[in-house]
């Protein structure tokens, strides 16, 4: 190894180690604040706060983009000092990250009832002006957020939304009570816990080796098209749903699959999205849309697909009175994913 080979691979290891060790030192001081109340308090003096309401998070706009503001604890004291409520609805928050610095990040909804919370629901207007922004439907304003932010505020509003759903006890129907972080609650009769849930959903790019296969579901917006995805059944691996999914949405079987990525996804409730590319056997390529679950479903050509990639939609009409399809944002793994057969079709076909 020369001199400079020797310097470069030791300036490499030691960013790699400062990576690895910060990455660490979060996690751990994240798992701390989960593990102990009194650390958590006191990770709130220094925190800073996302603000949501009826799980609509706070926003700004800055030119195209929105912008989620961080509240200090002080700040959120005299906010709800101002509107006659009481410090203690703080405890409601929940810890969804940290900074490298370790800074922690809550979230609080001031606009749920809670059952174990002396506060009631804040009026939304006035803290929307109070606050020099606006509280938005997460769904509408997902892909106009920076990625940390969108990754951020989906967390918060899926473990909101948990907690709200979840405030009595399924056995004893007793209040149950949240650790400070909110990672979990337990029931004080019977100790029974409850830890935040997600639900498996795969996704998947079938191909028949030239053209993928797209489907919409009526709710989609008008001209979008997806990959084929569906809810895991209880007792089923990964790889079964897949096939069972593709079996009954458009009535292909499939084989060779390929993991590709995974996406906590907020809606409807929290979805753990699981991507993969699957091939159809040769020669079974005739699609026999179930309409109880689609609205349509087609073969596209690699050429078709590449340029839906660069389309934005939603689309208006064409002169010609069509709708050119379009695809899921780039936040979505549906996205990553036909982006990725894309990009393995267009490299397989160039000269060796
Ligand atoms: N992030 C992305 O790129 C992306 C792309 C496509 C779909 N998705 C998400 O994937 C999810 C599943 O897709 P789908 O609607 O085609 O699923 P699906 O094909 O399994 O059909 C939905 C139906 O499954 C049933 N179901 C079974 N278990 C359920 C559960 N735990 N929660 C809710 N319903 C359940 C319900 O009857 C529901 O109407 C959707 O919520 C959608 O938001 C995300
Ligand atoms: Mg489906």
């Amino acid at each position: 190894m020369s001199l400079y080979c020797g310097i470069a691979f030791k300036r490499k290891l030691f960013w790699c180690y400062r990576l690895l060790s910060t990455y660490v030192t979060k996690t751990r001081y994240l798992f701390e604040l989960k593990e102990d109340d009194d650390a958590c308090k006191k990770a709130q003096q220094t925190g800073a706060f996302y603000l949501f309401h009826g799980l609509a998070p706070l926003l700004q706009t800055s030119a195209h983009q929105y912008l989620a503001p961080q509240h200090s604890l002080f700040e959120l004291e005299r906010l709800l000092g101002k509107f006659g409520q009481d410090a203690q609805r703080i405890e409601d928050s929940v810890l969804i990250g940290c900074s490298e610095q370790q800074e922690a990040w809550f979230a609080l909804d001031l606009g749920l009832d809670n059952s174990s919370s002396i506060s009631a629901s804040l009026p939304k207007p006035e803290m929307e002006t109070e606050l020099k922004g606006s509280f938005i439907e997460l769904r509408k304003a997902l892909f106009q957020l920076s990625a940390k932010d969108a990754s951020l505020l989906s967390t918060a509003q899926a473990l909101l939304r948990w907690h709200d759903a979840h405030q009595f006890c399924s056995r004893s129907g007793q209040p149950t009570k949240k650790n400070l972080a909110g990672s979990k609650r337990v029931c004080p009769s019977n100790n029974i816990i409850y830890y935040p849930q997600v639900a498996p959903v795969v996704i998947t790019l079938v191909s028949d080796g030239t053209r993928c296969l797209l489907a919409r579901q009526s709710s989609f917006p008008k001209g979008m098209y997806s990959a084929l995805a569906g809810f895991c059944d209880i007792g089923e691996s990964v790889e079964e749903t897949v096939r069972r999914e593709v079996a009954e949405e458009v009535g292909l079987e499939v084989e060779s699959l390929q993991y590709c990525a995974s996406q906590h996804w907020p809606f409807p409730n929290s979805s753990l999205m699981i991507a993969y590319h699957a091939t159809v056997k040769p020669g079974q390529t005739e699609i026999q849309v179930n309409l109880r679950e689609l609205e349509t479903a087609a073969w596209f050509s690699h050429h078709e697909v590449a340029t839906a990639l660069k389309r934005k939609g939603p689309y208006t009409q064409q002169q010609n009175g069509t709708l050119p399809f379009w695809l899921p944002p780039k936040l979505a793994i549906s996205h990553q994913l036909i982006k990725e057969w894309v990009e393995k079709q267009t490299s397989s076909s160039l000269p060796a």
